[in-house]
């Protein structure tokens, strides 16, 4: 196939389309606003350490991403665990754990709840009851987009304890959004794809090295091989279209192309493509964003055994053992993540530090008494769409109105939440897109 296809936007749904698109023989022109590819993914280095913007966790469920990364010959790079374990730490009572059996679904969460303590015996029986009616949910009805979350956990009694012992350690960091403020079709789509459907599919997969390393760098280095193009620092101000194809307005030049895949963020791509692809700026507008902070923390000598673990009753939610990835040699690194973190994203280092250092000595008794030698922030105030009800409705279908021209995003339709399985799905999607558009079609 011949054709020359601009993709704009070099976080993980642009790199996705790209390496596509160079498969199919197009000539690809990356272009990407920042100094670095990767978009919501990436590393950078701080005093002799490789550190990740924001630690990334993923599932056995997302097809996708796996699959990327095995074309890319990335899979190394991810360590998944062989069957669904999540130490779960309390303060001043301990660890319990979330771990499913060996046996087919629904099945191997009965066994995981029954050993769950963090709930009593019958919160547990009636969690068991309200993880089947979750299960007979169509996370594509329409419906279920208009309601929240939390309104559904509180007319099946899963209010108070068992809404932040259960049911927001998985929906906050999935949704990065609170039950209360989540959609009830998203957050049916996050429980039944990962947890009730299939007994594997919420393995947890973690990196083992730098986020840049896992897909970042090889998808870069696939789609130069393959003769495209990669630009940093090359922001598009605006696409074009006339007879002749798109005329894409960067800052010292023009491109003009066959086709374009438009990956940027909803409000960029609001910005950037001309009006006949009739796209509602408005709606991509209210699409909002909600954050995410990462707190990490070097302590001097290790101070737990785990790679990971979740925390209740506490402001940690979930934290990350960061040693290895980061290059660390003496030592341990934690990473804490907080999802929906409207509450810390403008909050001085010094309260985060007041704040998270007691909560680690809490959960993790050791981390209490070693010194800390490194304490920093990452913050991201536009990490996500806000994963709210009425969302479905504002997320575009990838096509646009003008032949040729798509979009990508893990903001697009993809029914899947704003992650990097939404992020991948959407790349190929458009991929495809742009393949028949150019008539190539197998
Ligand atoms: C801290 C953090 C933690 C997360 N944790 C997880 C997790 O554990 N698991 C998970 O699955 N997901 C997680 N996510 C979400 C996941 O990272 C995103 O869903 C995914 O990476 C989005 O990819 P994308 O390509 O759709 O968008 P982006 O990564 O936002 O890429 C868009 C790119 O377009 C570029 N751009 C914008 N305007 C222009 C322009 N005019 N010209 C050129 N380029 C432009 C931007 O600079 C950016 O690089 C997390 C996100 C963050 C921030």
């Amino acid at each position: 196939m011949t054709g020359h296809v601009a993709v704009i936007g070099g976080g993980l749904a642009g790199l996705t389309a790209a390496c596509d698109l160079a498969d199919e023989g197009l000539r690809v022109t990356v272009l990407e606003a920042r100094r670095r590819l990767g978009g919501a993914t990436f590393t950078f280095h701080l005093d002799g350490l490789e550190i990740d913007n924001g630690q990334h966790v993923v599932l056995r469920c997302y097809t996708q991403y796996l699959n990327l990364l095995r074309r890319l010959g990335s899979a190394h790079a991810l360590e998944v665990q062989r069957q669904f374990d999540v130490p779960v730490l309390r303060p001043g009572v301990g660890r319990t754990r979330l771990r499913r059996a060996r046996v087919p679904a629904p099945l191997h969460l009965l066994t995981a709840l029954a050993r769950y303590r963090a709930l009593s015996v019958p919160q547990r029986l009636r969690a068991v009851r309200a993880a089947a009616a979750l299960r007979g949910l169509d996370p594509a009805e329409p419906a279920l987009d208009e309601i929240s979350f939390g309104r559904w956990l509180d007319d099946h009694g899963q209010g108070g304890a068992p809404r932040a012992a259960l049911w927001d350690l998985i929906s906050v960091a999935a949704l990065n959004c609170p039950s209360e403020h989540a959609s009830l079709g998203l957050a049916a789509m996050v429980f039944r794809t990962a947890l009730l459907d299939h007994a594997a599919a919420a393995d947890i997969g973690v990196p083992t090295v730098p986020l840049d390393q896992v897909h970042v760098l090889p998808a870069e280095r696939y789609v130069t091989a393959r003769g495209g193009a990669v630009h940093t620092n090359c922001p598009v101000r605006a696409v074009r279209v006339d007879r002749r194809g798109f005329h894409l307005f960067l800052d010292q030049r023009r491109l003009l192309v066959d086709a374009v895949v438009v990956a940027t963020t909803p409000i960029a791509a609001a910005a950037v493509c001309p009006s006949e692809a009739n796209l509602i700026p408005a709606d991509l507008h209210r699409l909002g964003s909600s954050p995410i902070v990462n707190v990490h923390v070097v302590f001097s000598e290790p101070v737990t055994d785990l790679r990971f673990a979740a925390a209740v009753s506490s402001p940690v939610q979930w934290l990350f053992d960061r040693s290895g990835p980061a290059g660390l040699e003496h030592g341990q690194y934690l990473a804490v993540s907080l999802s929906a973190a409207q509450r810390w994203i403008s909050a001085p280092v010094s309260r985060l530090r007041e704040v998270f250092l007691p909560a680690l000595g809490t959960l993790l008794p050791a981390a209490a008494r070693t010194s800390v030698t490194r304490f920093f922030v990452t913050r991201h105030r536009r990490a996500t769409f806000q994963q709210r009800p009425g969302t479905a409705r504002l997320r575009p279908e990838p096509a646009t109105s003008v032949p040729g021209l798509v979009l990508a995003g893990a903001w697009t339709a993809t029914g899947w939440p704003d992650t990097m399985e939404g992020a991948v799905r959407s790349g190929h999607e458009a991929a495809g897109l742009v393949r028949r558009h150019l008539g190539g079609d197998r």
